[in-house]
């Protein structure tokens, strides 16, 4: 029996689950020495938690990526105690860390509404402070998806997702809780040799119309937002959901899964995936698997297989594709092999991109300082 995998590389830039802010709270207003006025406090900024929201739109709204909030406005004799400096507020999805650069934890998103303060603004010039106002605090903050597992299980009832985790990772999948969702997908730690740990999140079930929130569809789905990678599973002999419903075969299953995934947030598609295609034990496994691959390598010319709205925009690019058996065992090892690739594959590509950011952030703080002018030469005289 044949085992093959195939590799395709492209950019996964799309799909954003962590993302690094500049933010800087508004500066004090000046105090009035003359009359003991306060200059008014700067503004703070909050990282507010909004549903619909996603980080990658947050990262293309912004793409510098800097806030700042208002400056606190100055003690007159007007107006003897200043205003405060307006709060600026970064809307951000429900489910997220919000940590310092160096990892201090500074809140949790876990509700629609929920706040946390990231950076506050600085005091009025007053007495205490010779009518001098102070900066605000001005940091680095990362927002971090709170992710469920490194991998999600996608495919349709019957695929054999649960199988599959029992067999790779020989163990009673583990029940684990998060706080921010009501539904509690299991999780499978596939041990390595080395000791190496991958956990692998099987969840609930996908049907078609899922995006419609059929089934448990919009939960399946938001869970599919918090693993790093996806691995999709598929019968060899495709799949019938009800005996009124088609027979699929496993390329139709495939793009009818992407599809789900693309009317529920396209962004979604881009993550780096892995395909399974399970039970290879079956009779003419080997012939379909040849059609599926056939059909993979060019899905526009097998498009008329699905009605228009079924067809995903864009199809999925798959690391790898593995022919496994659940039942028999054939296959798992390899399939463990390519996932371990994949995983680490993308723990080296963010370790370059936090590097290159980093290195951007000092690049543009040494630019700032030499630009900046020295008192001596402000030309004010
Ligand atoms: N022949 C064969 N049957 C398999 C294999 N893997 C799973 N099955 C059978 O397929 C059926 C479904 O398997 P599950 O592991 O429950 O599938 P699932 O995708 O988790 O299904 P849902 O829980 O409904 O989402 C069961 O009867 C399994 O025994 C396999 O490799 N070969």
């Amino acid at each position: 029996m044949v085992q093959f995998s195939r590799i395709c590389f492209r950019k996964y830039g799309n799909f954003v689950d962590n993302l690094r802010l500049y933010v800087r709270g508004g500066s004090g207003g000046m105090g009035l020495p003359r009359l003991g006025g306060q200059g008014g406090r700067g503004g703070d900024i909050w990282v507010v938690a909004q549903k619909e929201v996603t980080l990658k739109r947050i990262k293309d709204r912004h793409p510098q990526k800097r806030f700042a909030a208002g400056v606190g406005a100055n003690s007159s004799i007007r107006s003897l105690k200043g205003q405060k400096g307006n709060d600026q507020e970064i809307y951000a999805p429900v489910g997220i860390t919000v940590t310092t650069d160096d990892g201090k934890v500074l809140g949790e998103l876990n509700a629609e509404g929920d706040r946390v303060l990231v950076a506050r603004g600085g005091h009025g010039g007053s007495l205490h402070s010779d009518f001098q106002p102070s900066k605000g605090q001005a940091k680095h903050i990362r927002l971090d998806l709170k992710l469920i597992a490194d991998l999600g299980l996608v495919g349709f009832p019957n695929a054999g997702k649960s199988s599959l985790l029992t067999s790779m990772s020989h163990a009673t999948p583990q029940i684990a809780s998060y706080a921010f969702t009501t539904l509690r997908p299991e999780i499978g730690k596939l041990i390595y040799k080395d000791h190496k740990q991958i956990s692998v999140a099987d969840l609930p079930g996908l049907i078609e119309g899922a995006h419609l929130n059929k089934g448990m569809g919009h939960k399946f789905l938001k869970h599919v937002e918090r693993t790093k990678q996806l691995l999709f599973v598929v019968d060899v002999c495709g799949f019938q959901l009800a005996s009124k419903t088609p027979l699929r075969s496993a390329f139709e299953a495939v793009q009818l899964l992407t599809k789900e995934l693309e009317l529920y947030k396209e962004e979604l598609v881009s993550k780096p995936a892995l395909l399974v295609v399970n039970k290879m034990d079956l009779p003419d496994a080997e012939d379909k698997l040849a059609e599926l691959q056939e059909q993979l390598n060019n899905p526009d010319e097998f498009s008329d297989l699905l009605p228009d709205d079924m067809i995903p925009k864009n199809n999925m690019v798959f690391r790898h594709v593995v022919p496994v058996s659940a039942s028999t065992g054939f296959g798992i090892e390899h399939l463990k092999t390519c996932i371990r690739e994949s995983v680490e594959e993308e723990a080296a590509m963010e370790t370059k991109t936090v590097h290159q950011e980093r290195l951007q952030a000092l690049r543009q703080t040494a630019t700032a300082k030499t630009s900046a002018p020295s008192w001596g030469s402000s030309g004010s005289a």
